[in-house]
């Protein structure tokens, strides 16, 4: 018999049960459920990462949908429990979906959303920070302050490296690769080297114009250039940041070998998946290599670090954070509740999941869809013609 699991309850008499396996930013998110007659449960367990048992415990013998979190191991014991409590609905409150096996849901033919649009510029925010921040090297000099260590300005002291018309390399140029590349090449006039299995045109013809603009005006153009293999991004850039999704062909992508292959004073970063690096790896070549510089969001074993990481002066290292800006939180909460809302009512699938303004406009209802299921083609979902 599992434990039970604390949890908070709203509008109690509603029709469905929707629970969220944690407390999630905003109030919309619960009203648009209950406006819908849902009862919404919320678990207000103290552990930050629930177990399987525990999300069993939850879900009960009925529950119509469940909005869950990246930490969560969603695979065919949830599924199958989800599915005999009349379930049909799951989203994670995340765009990444390396931990929900969706061929265990489409089995059991629940619904998986996911929450891709409202977090592409902040994570990329995030990315251009942890850029800057390595080659500028500002967590150092920050703690080098605090320690009281200042004692005049030095010719030498914390140097680093000048971005404006180096190479950002960007691997994985989706939604989110795609805006960091913009932010790099028009902040900072980089030039751009991208690999992704696909073309990115759109980006590419951004370049294009930021850099004949810049010409115009006198000033040194910027370039774009699409790799052929991942090795001639880590080759030729100066700072480098991964951003595709986690899955088979991605896991230890950066390893020992193409660690070699960057150049000694590189910076790479990493707001997309832990597993993408192979973090021993990393740890070995930051010791051997003190001008080589990392900014890491996400780890191998989160939330721990391979042994030595927290000891590198040149990683800046921070908690998963790359979405947390209020508005995109409280953003990913409408969304997730709205995907499981979504399916319980019937409703069709949103027909373009990278727009997904329509929902987030507090000042009108939301559309009668579900703005991003990933497996609607799987189960044969119908898309919406609003
Ligand atoms: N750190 C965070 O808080 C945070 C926030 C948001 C997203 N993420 C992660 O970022 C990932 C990307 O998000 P997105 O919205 O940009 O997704 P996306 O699907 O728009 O982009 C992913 C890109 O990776 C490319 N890709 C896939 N396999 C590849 C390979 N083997 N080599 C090179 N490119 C490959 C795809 O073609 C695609 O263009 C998510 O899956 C998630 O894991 C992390
Ligand atoms: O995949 C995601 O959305 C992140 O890791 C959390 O925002």
């Amino acid at each position: 018999m599992a434990k039970p699991v604390s949890i908070e309850v709203w509008n109690p008499n509603g029709k469905y049960r929707v629970i969220s396996t944690k407390p999630m930013p905003g109030t919309r998110w619960i009203n648009l459920l209950i406006e819908q007659d849902c009862r919404v449960e919320i678990c207000t367990e103290k552990k930050t990462i629930l177990s399987v048992e525990d999300i069993i415990s939850l879900i009960g013998n009925k529950c119509d949908g469940v909005i869950g979190q990246l930490t969560e191991d969603w695979g065919e014991t949830l599924f199958a429990a989800l599915s005999r409590a009349g379930g049909k609905a799951f989203s994670n409150m995340a765009v990444g979906y390396n931990n929900v096996d969706v061929n265990a849901a489409n089995k059991y033919g629940v619904a998986v959303g996911n929450t891709p649009g409202v977090l592409t510029e902040t994570t990329a925010e995030l990315a251009a920070s942890l850029s800057l921040a390595a080659a500028r090297r500002i967590v150092e000099a920050d703690e080098f302050m605090r320690a009281g260590l200042y004692d005049g300005w030095l010719p030498h002291l914390f140097v680093g490296n000048l971005l404006k018309g180096q190479t950002v390399g960007v691997i994985g140029a989706g939604r989110i690769g795609s805006a960091y590349a913009r932010m790099m090449v028009e902040g900072f006039k980089m030039n751009l080297i991208y690999y992704d299995l696909y073309q990115s045109t759109r980006l590419e013809k951004f370049v294009t114009a930021y850099g004949e603009f810049l010409k115009s005006n006198g000033e040194q153009p910027v370039h774009w250039k699409r790799a052929s293999s991942m090795d001639e991004v880590l080759r030729e850039a100066d700072v480098i940041s991964l951003h595709p999704v986690l899955d088979k062909t991605t896991y230890h992508l950066i390893n020992k070998e193409s660690l070699a292959t960057m150049k000694k004073e590189a910076i790479l970063v990493n707001c997309s998946r832990g597993p993408v690096i192979d973090e021993v790896a990393l740890v070995e070549h930051l010791k051997q290599n003190p001008m080589f510089r990392v900014g890491l969001d996400v780890f191998e074993d989160e939330p721990f670090m391979k042994p030595g990481l927290a000891e590198m002066k040149n990683a800046v290292i921070v908690p998963h954070i790359a979405s947390a800006s209020k508005w995109t939180r409280e953003g990913m909460a409408t969304l997730a509740a709205l995907n499981v809302l979504g399916k319980i009512k019937g409703y069709p699938i949103w027909g373009d999941s990278n727009r997904v303004e329509p929902f987030l406009n507090e000042s009108v209802p939301p559309p009668a869809a579900c703005p991003s299921i990933v497996n609607a083609k799987a189960l044969g979902l119908p898309v919406s013609k609003l």
